[in-house]
């Protein structure tokens, strides 16, 4: 349902193990609102030029990848040509491979997203050309330490099962299973092996899809599931000893790498003391935790690479456009950073003009439809790093809701002088979102701060309590049972306790340069593991050093800037936090949509209404609070000249001033007609708007009616144009159809005129002479479909239409010129000279008498073809001294005709018809 343009979805858990892909959801009926939703996003996008994003907001588990899904499927099917199309083809494939690499079981959702992504599916005129899906994974730990009664990432347990016997011996992957390998025994090891084999498939098609070798993904697979079995403990000696040998060499195997130098890179660190290098032996609980941060590494370098590769496909052949998928850059920073970087490397003439073109198609292009489902609030017991970072996610969610539905709404109220007998009275989460993330302050600042002193969990903790001790947000008093590493948080979605005793490490998030130098190509004969730390062995390796004491981040989201001094420059929550804030720099740009999504209860049945569960969801969303701004507020505003050019159709044209000094009287003249009928409204929902200073404020009722309206009006225009269009032109063509069809008056009250123009419709049109009411049959006009052309003055500045211009020498005032039809057609792989012979596959035209054509070329019949037309897809035919310009696909070739070498251009196709005189060529 919907609260004014805010949608509320219930997830009915109706579809419980779906695997939530673009293929999966595809035999799901669309919602209607959901096609409203992609229908208004496109509209406006079209018509302003405006990004649009479209933001699903709600806790785990309450369908916001679901919704995503569709709405996808929808744009698709609204701007992108349908699924049939190569392009959703792909992003099918990549949603594939990504949910099954980015999705787990939690304790409430068991296709639950980890990994949060920003769809941008960019938009040209009302058309899809490219998606691009931004990823932000954030649950590192899940593989190596699953939560208990959660799960490690679905591709685990359905390679396990998918593999065939060849394969897994191949992977030294025989005889395991989730009950003996030890980074899936931590959580909840039962699995459908049927239908986790069935997903393996699909993924594995999907991988050849992409171009993505299906054995380097699952080597560095298996070498993850391997890994967390080889255990090191403290031997006799100076080295550690290693239980799991067997696996210690299976992993080194499959990485290619010496199994020795594998040891060697798990348990030695080289030191830099005063510039003299040292290596030291680690003890096992630091061989352990090396060990893991290789499997996390591994792993999430692996997802970051298929990201990469998905999204590189279909490239516009330049580096210009969005926020990479692994880049800290936001959607628009991005592109200035690759213009600027153009515009600076070798600082020539040529690079400048790249960068103004750059530019230049920038602006050009810059629209795109947003579909954002990140992180839905989790509250898991115990909380760990990951899961703040979530929950700082969907506070900042929230916020930007407040932001632009209340905040705005009251701000822009009171500075325009409008009294509102309605009071928003909403809930600000900023205290929230201040006390994580403040700048110094911030529990997360505090914990770098705490990082970067070598401090403990204990003493973290200790900090943030007496630093935030006033803090409504941050519980004082001591959780039971006490424990010293343990904190609560109240969210504005409820209470959660965090459990710090791994928050140091995971936000450190390094791997050392000892283990990173394993995978140096020298040591190491498997390409894609090399390629995984490729930018870390560059740096390592750039004046033919080896391992010098540095760290490197597990998983970085960008290169740029790998090191300061010896450590990296940012740490897991810094690299989040910046790249949440680039993405909210993405969304202040874009016109919102919200979607708010709420589960119906908490154990995932079919079905069941759990009111319970959905009141704290709908007091968590605010939206009661939405509902009562919707209903007698003023949560929309327009300005004035805005207001005109949208609802001016509503009052008489000579009653508009059409001035910008007379703009609001203008408003007033319309919203007056506009009321002249008021629809009957319940409660407490209200008609009223307000003049401002600068903008005319109206309620949700009123916004409605007047769309309503405008919708009314444009329909009857419409109709009313092809109406008068209709009538005239069959009036225009009366005498030819007289003339060569045959024409029954029927009883002289009938006229049927059974038209053909085109093979594919037929119109009747049946006049009643007597009585003038025979519209009974008569074909309802069509609505005007598509959305009309946005304005150029708010879409593309001349200054840049003129720089392209330029850059291109083409001139502003006149098109540029078609280009030469070729001189020869391509069948198979071979050219193929004029004149060629082909089949009349229907007849051409298919009513000569309607275009002023004595005759026909028939179904069947031979016809030259003598060269390619002017006119898009169509082929000139040499008929009875007179030149045709017909569709190509209403001839095909002639099978026995031999090709002509390539390069031969004009010359004869070896078809046996002589060629006619030239002549004139007649356009139809
Ligand atoms: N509209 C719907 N109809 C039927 N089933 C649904 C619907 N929406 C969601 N589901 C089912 O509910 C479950 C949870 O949905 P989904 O994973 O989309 O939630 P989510 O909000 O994205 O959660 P998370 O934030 O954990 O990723 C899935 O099993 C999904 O198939």
């Amino acid at each position: 349902t919907n609260v004014g343009p805010i949608l509320l979805s219930v997830n009915p858990y109706h579809d419980v193990g779906n695997p939530l892909t673009l293929s999966s959801t595809r035999s799901v009926p669309l919602a209607p609102q959901l096609r409203k939703i992609v229908q208004e996003a496109v509209r406006q996008q079209a018509e302003t030029g405006y990004p649009q994003a479209i933001i699903l907001s709600g806790t785990s588990g309450s369908g916001k990848t679901h919704c995503s899904m569709l709405l996808l499927r929808q744009l698709f099917a609204v701007a992108g040509g349908g699924p049939e199309t190569d392009a959703f083809k792909h992003l099918a494939a990549a949603f594939t491979v990504l949910r099954s690499l980015g999705s787990a079981k939690t304790t409430t959702n068991s296709e639950s997203s980890r990994i949060g992504q920003f769809i941008e599916v960019q938009v040209t005129d009302g058309a899809l050309y490219r998606t691009k899906i931004h990823c932000y994974f954030l649950d590192q730990t899940r593989v190596i330490r699953p939560l208990p009664n959660e799960k490690n990432y679905h591709i685990f347990y359905q390679m396990l099962a998918g593999l065939n016997a060849d394969e897994c011996a191949r992977l030294n992957l025989e005889g395991y299973s989730p009950a003996n390998l030890r980074y899936l025994q931590h959580g909840d090891i039962r699995q459908d092996e049927q239908e986790d084999a069935a997903r393996f498939q699909a993924w594995k098609a999907c991988l050849g899809i992409l171009g993505i070798p299906f054995l380097d993904v699952v080597r560095v697979l298996a070498a993850v599931l391997l890994l967390g079995n080889v255990q090191f403990v403290d031997g006799q000696g100076l080295e550690v000893e290693v239980v799991g040998e067997t696996e210690l060499n299976a992993v080194a195997n499959l990485l290619g790498v010496p199994p020795a130098q594998l040891f060697r890179g798990l348990t030695t660190r080289t030191h830099n003391a005063r510039g003299q290098l040292i290596k030291s032996v680690c003890d096992a609980n630091m061989s352990n935790m090396t060990r893991d941060c290789l499997a996390k590494a591994l792993y999430c370098r692996t997802v970051a690479t298929i990201v990469r590769r998905a999204n590189s496909l279909k490239r516009l052949g330049s580096t210009l456009g969005t926020l990479s998928s692994d880049s800290n850059e936001s959607v628009h920073n991005q592109a200035e950073v690759a213009s600027q970087h153009a515009s600076t490397i070798g600082g020539n003439a040529g690079s400048k003009s790249m960068a103004a073109l750059n530019n230049a198609v920038r602006h050009a292009t810059d629209g795109f439809i947003g579909i954002l489902d990140m992180f839905g609030f989790e509250e898991p017991r115990p909380a760990q790093l990951e899961h703040l970072c979530i929950n700082l996610c969907a506070e900042t969610m929230q916020h930007f809701y407040n932001t632009h539905i209340f905040k705005s709404s009251v701000e822009s109220c009171r500075e325009e002088g409008i009294i509102c007998d309605t009071e928003v009275d909403y809930v600000d989460n900023v205290p929230c979102i201040d006390l994580i993330s403040s700048l110094r302050t911030g529990l997360l600042s505090m914990l770098d701060a705490e990082c970067s002193v070598r401090g403990t969990a204990e003493s973290y903790v200790a900090k943030i309590k007496v630093q935030h001790r006033n803090s409504a947000r941050l519980e004082q008093r001591a959780l039971e049972p006490y424990d010293p590493r343990l904190f609560a948080i109240r969210h504005f979605a409820g209470r959660v306790e965090y459990d710090t005793t791994d928050f140091l490490d995971t936000n450190r998030d390094v791997v050392p340069d000892d283990l990173v130098s394993v995978f140096y190509k020298h040591t190491c004969n498997f390409g894609f593991a090399t390629h995984l730390f490729g930018t870390e062995l560059k740096a390592l390796y750039a004046q033919e050093n080896g391992p010098r004491g540095l760290s490197f981040r597990i998983a970085p989201t960008s290169h740029t800037d790998l090191l300061n001094g010896d450590e990296p420059v940012s740490t897991l929550t810094q690299d989040f936090h910046t790249r949440l804030d680039n993405l909210l720099r993405t969304l202040v740009h874009a016109r919102p949509h919200f979607v708010r999504c709420i589960r119906s209860n908490t154990a995932e049945k079919g079905g069941m209404f759990d009111r319970g569960a959905v009141v704290r969801q709908i007091r968590a969303l605010q939206v009661l609070e939405t509902v009562n701004l919707m209903a007698s507020g003023f949560p929309h505003r327009m300005r004035f000249k805005q207001f005109t050019a949208r609802y001016r159709m509503l009052a008489p044209f000579r009653l508009l001033r059409r001035c910008e000094e007379k703009a609001l009287e203008d408003c007033k003249v319309i919203l007056d007609f506009a009321l002249e009928n008021p629809p009957e409204l319940d409660g407490s929902v209200t008609l009223s708007w307000a003049p401002g200073k600068r903008h005319i404020f109206l309620s949700e009722g009123i916004r409605q009616h007047l769309e309503r309206l405008r919708t009314e009006v444009r329909m009857k225009s419409a109709t009313l144009i092809q109406a008068t269009w209709r009538g005239w032109n069959l009036r225009k063509r009366l005498g030819t159809i007289r003339r060569t069809h045959d024409i029954q008056l029927m009883g002289g009250a009938l006229l049927s005129i059974n038209k053909t123009s085109s093979g594919a419709r037929t119109a009747n049109v049946t006049h009643s002479n007597a009585n003038n009411t025979g519209t009974a049959t008569r074909p309802r006009p069509q609505p005007i479909a598509g959305t009309p052309p946005p304005d150029p003055n708010e879409k593309c500045d001349s200054k840049i239409i003129a720089q392209t211009c330029t850059l291109f020498g083409l001139d502003l005032e006149r098109p540029p010129p078609v280009p030469p039809s070729r001189s020869y057609t391509v069948t198979g792989n071979s050219k193929l000279g004029y004149p060629q012979t082909r089949i009349m596959k229907m007849n051409f035209p298919e009513d000569p008498a309607a275009v002023g054509l004595g005759e026909q070329l028939r179904k069947g019949e031979a016809v030259t073809v003598t060269g390619a037309s002017h006119r898009r897809g169509h082929l000139i035919v040499e008929h009875n001294g007179i030149s045709l310009h017909v569709p190509f696909q209403y001839m095909e070739l002639v099978k026995t005709i031999a090709p002509v070498p390539s390069g031969t251009g004009n010359g004869p196709s070896g078809a046996a018809v002589p060629s006619p005189p030239t002549a004139t060529a007649v356009n139809i």
